[in-house]
């Protein structure tokens, strides 16, 4: 089937992140656009990091069908909304790593500013370490539907670039294909850690 070769990519990109141990317990989910109108999204409440091309089910991202009985993330939403905000998106990853978690709750802002590190360049469309990227930060919420309001609302005044954090929760990332979307995750995971620890050092 032609849908195997990018599920395998979504497959290992889910083992990888499960072995950085950025989807703790069962923490994270992850999707591929299918097409126009879909993509494949994990299943609600497995080990992200344990995962076969079986574990994802097709959604519709405008009416947010889907082709089974079973269970799509229960952030599914969030994925939906960014395949429809950004036709060119192709990929969105979402972790609950330490770093994103500790650092969302510490940011008492709107956005989460990063400047000075070389590692910026890993983010599509960056050249210059001295350039500042926001990372916009939203406040935690079970309500999806409310949640995806909001940062729909904000993304009309501050355009959305590669990511969002959610307070206390973690980061949700995306790109244009799988490939992509890991290179801006591991990119933010490590801008993340290093932004924590100098704000630790430079707190004492
Ligand atoms: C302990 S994980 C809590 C739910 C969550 O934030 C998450 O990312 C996983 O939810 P899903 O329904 O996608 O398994
Ligand atoms: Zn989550």
């Amino acid at each position: 089937m032609a849908e195997n070769k990018p599920l395998a990519e979504l497959v290992a990109a889910c083992r990888w992140i499960g072995a950085r141990g950025w989807s703790p317990a069962t923490g994270g989910n992850m999707s591929q656009r299918r097409d126009a109108h879909s993509c494949f999204i994990t299943t609600s409440g497995l080990d992200k990091g344990d995962l076969g091309p079986d574990d994802f089910i097709t959604v519709d991202i405008h009416t947010g069908e889907t082709q089974s009985g079973r269970r799509p993330s229960a952030e599914t939403g969030l994925h939906a909304f960014l395949y429809r905000r950004f036709p060119e998106v192709g990929c969105v990853l979402h972790t609950h790593s330490v770093s994103a978690t500790v650092l969302s709750r510490a940011e008492p802002g709107s956005a989460l500013r990063l400047s000075g590190y070389e590692m910026q360049k890993a983010l599509a469309g960056q050249s210059d370490h001295q350039d500042e990227v926001a990372i916009a930060v939203f406040d935690n919420a079970q309500d999806i539907p409310a949640l995806v309001q909001r940062i729909a609302q904000r993304d009309t005044i501050t355009p959305l670039r590669y990511g969002f954090l959610m307070r206390g929760h973690g980061l949700t990332c995306w790109g244009r294909d799988v490939r992509e979307a890991r290179r801006h995750l591991e990119g933010l995971e490590f801008l993340f850690e290093c932004e924590w620890r100098r704000r630790l050092l430079e707190a004492k």
